[in-house]
């Protein structure tokens, strides 16, 4: 595909949840939106919690999306006028989602990624960790600790009220039923063998 100028690069927002990372990608995107400029945004099919075809964030903002299930999906909607491609929860995405961004920011393209850095043990999640060290711009921001008041950097997962136990599933869709946010001393993980 010809691209006259190369300026494409990486951005990603991290954080736990409810720190504010669809807000912030929704944001952006709007912006560009608003710069006449050509976007696509993507996110995973399995992410049906508020909406199947926009991103929603939990206060209410939403831009329309394509569901996907497959990262090479995304080539089916980009075409020489794409200039800047939205990816929300890449943390549900396999690595292949790493070379998808890296191979879009090649061809020119602002690629702006959304995603979780770690599951609800406190865990590097999926593909982030890898699509840190290739982004150029990383954005890691909080929520607010729902016991203590803190800057959280973790997701609680509960199972009825109580913390889930460290081998439960990594994925497990949710929002206020099953997560709340939490700072490093009010998280925790039920070990079974402690
Ligand atoms: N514990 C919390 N800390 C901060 N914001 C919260 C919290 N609980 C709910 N919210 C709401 O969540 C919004 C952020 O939602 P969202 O952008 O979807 O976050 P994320 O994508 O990181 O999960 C905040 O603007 C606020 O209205
Ligand atoms: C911690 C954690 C989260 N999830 C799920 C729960 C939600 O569906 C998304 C995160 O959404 P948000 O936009 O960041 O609020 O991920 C999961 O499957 N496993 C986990 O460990
Ligand atoms: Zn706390």
């Amino acid at each position: 595909m010809y691209r006259p100028v190369n300026h494409g690069y990486i951005e990603t927002i991290i954080g736990p949840m409810y720190s504010g990372k669809s807000e912030e990608l929704i944001r952006r995107l709007k912006r560009a939106k608003i710069a006449k400029q050509n976007i696509v945004v993507f996110k995973p099919q399995i992410d049906d919690r508020y909406s199947k075809e926009n991103v929603v964030s939990h206060s209410g903002d939403s831009i329309e999306a394509i569901p996907i299930s497959n990262s090479n999906q995304i080539y089916d909607y980009i075409d020489e006028k794409t200039q800047v491609v939205g990816i929300d929860e890449v943390q549900f995405f396999d690595d292949n989602i790493v070379d998808v961004a890296i191979d879009l920011a090649d061809q020119g393209i602002r690629v702006i990624t959304a995603g979780l850095d770690m599951d609800f043990k406190g865990e590097p999640f999926g593909p982030t960790p890898r699509l840190l060290a290739v982004s150029e711009f990383v954005d890691k921001i909080q929520a607010i600790c729902s016991v203590c008041g803190q800057p959280a950097t973790r997701s609680q997962r509960l199972i009825n009220s109580k913390p889930a136990r460290y081998n439960d599933p990594i994925i497990l869709v949710g929002a206020v039923e099953s997560y709340e946010a939490r700072c490093r001393k009010c998280h925790v993980v039920y070990h079974e063998d402690k």
